[in-house]
């Protein structure tokens, strides 16, 4: 563990500086035990209680050892219609290649802030990879107790001249270990929609572009008062989520106002969820849930998402197939780069991005 050094937590500046511009992290902050949390991380309460948890509901965890049997199929549609997110266990990704990418990415985050840094927007030689803390620090009221390296995958040859290498490869072995369970998701997902065919169009929009992220959430001193993650949806079409045995993550429920279910961690067990994109190809038919994770006062936690995504230059909006009976559109056509820099231009806002999409007569 680090050396305490004497930082004065009551000056905001200076925790900005300590953990944004020399690049430690929450994660500094943590490992030189802080005894209360600054005050940049106070949520409104209403960002941090969860009035109903609902502890007899799940999301589905649906078995893939059987790819093709209907029930699989038709629960993989269910679980994307009714709750956005769902579990897969014998998903064929190898669980080594699990284990393997979060060791790396304790890895990273094991390094000093002076490597960690060179990641960082200012320092970056490509926006291709970013490490950050909370979301959007800049415009966030109240950040999150967060610290995260994003990696938009060009080719091979960019991210072995580019990304960390303590954990690239796992990082690539991650995403290309992921590629069928994807592919076959989502192929599944097209086919209730009545898309029997993914030409290249089509292709392009379901997984152009491809953004994997890996998230440290640091042991926090007042884990009540703050959040890992606020509320928010994904943006892309679908999100490949791999979490550690901590659990914290939350999705939002159908019991009324201010459900909140959570997803137990299961050992191999990757997490799916839809993201805005597919709610706006489907026109609405497949759900785009809103999550959050909470702070955690007594583990450190990771986790890993692929972000699964339409290309930047692609143009989103209903597939002409889910209007082919006389359904309204809901959404609009918006470019997609658009739409994501919209999302990361304001603070976590729950589910109003989409909003972005729609039509408003
Ligand atoms: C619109 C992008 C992201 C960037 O466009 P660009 O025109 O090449 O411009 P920049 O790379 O300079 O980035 C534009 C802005 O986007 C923001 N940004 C660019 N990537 C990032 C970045 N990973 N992090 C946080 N700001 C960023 C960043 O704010 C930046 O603003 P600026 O402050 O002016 O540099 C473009 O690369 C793009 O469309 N990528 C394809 C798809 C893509 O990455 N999709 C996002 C999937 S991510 C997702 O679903 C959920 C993510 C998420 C993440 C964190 C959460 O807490 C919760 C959810
Ligand atoms: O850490 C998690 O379990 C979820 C993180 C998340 O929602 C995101 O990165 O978009
Ligand atoms: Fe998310």
């Amino acid at each position: 563990m680090a050396p305490a050094i004497s930082i004065s937590l009551n000056d905001s500046s200076d925790v900005t500086d300590f953990v944004i511009k020399q690049g430690h992290g929450v994660k500094g902050l943590s490992e030189r035990g802080i005894k209360s949390l600054p005050e940049q991380y106070i949520q409104p309460l209403e960002e941090r209680l969860m009035t109903r948890i609902e502890p007899q509901e799940s999301i589905p965890v649906i078995d893939m050892s059987k790819w093709d049997d209907a029930q699989v199929t038709n629960s993989i549609c269910d679980a994307a219609e009714k709750w956005g997110f769902f579990q897969v266990v014998n998903h064929g990704v190898p669980l080594q290649v699990l284990d393997d990418v979060k060791k790396a990415t304790y890895g990273f985050f094991g390094l000093s802030a002076a490597e960690k840094i060179k990641y960082s927007k200012e320092n970056s030689s490509s926006n291709n990879v970013r490490f950050g803390t909370s979301f959007t620090p800049q415009v966030e009221k109240a950040l999150e107790w967060k610290d995260y390296l994003s990696l938009f995958y060009v080719s091979d040859e960019e991210a072995a001249a580019l990304w960390p290498p303590v954990c690239k490869d796992q990082i690539l072995e991650y995403m290309k270990s992921s590629k069928f369970l994807i592919d076959h998701l989502l192929q599944v997902l097209m086919k209730r929609l009545n898309v029997n065919e993914i030409d290249e169009t089509k292709q392009s929009l379901l997984t152009g572009s491809v953004r994997t992220n890996i998230n440290y959430y640091p042991i926090c001193p007042n884990p009540e008062l703050t959040v890992g993650v606020g509320r928010h949806s994904d943006v892309s079409t679908l999100t490949v989520l791999l979490q550690d045995n901590v659990g914290g993550l939350y999705v939002r429920g159908n019991e009324g106002e201010d459900s909140w279910i959570h997803v137990p961690p299961i050992n191999g067990a990757i997490v799916i969820n839809i993201g805005d994109a597919l709610q706006i190809l489907s026109n609405g038919r497949y759900r785009s849930v809103e999550h959050r994770v909470t702070a955690n006062g007594s583990s450190n936690r990771i986790s890993v998402p692929i972000f699964v995504n339409p290309r930047p230059q692609d143009m989103i909006g209903p597939l002409p197939e889910t209007l082919a009976n006389g359904e309204k559109p809901i959404y609009k056509q918006v470019l997609y780069s658009d739409y994501v820099k919209h999302f990361f231009r304001k603070a976590h806002d729950g589910k109003k991005t989409v909003d972005f999409a729609k039509f408003t007569n």
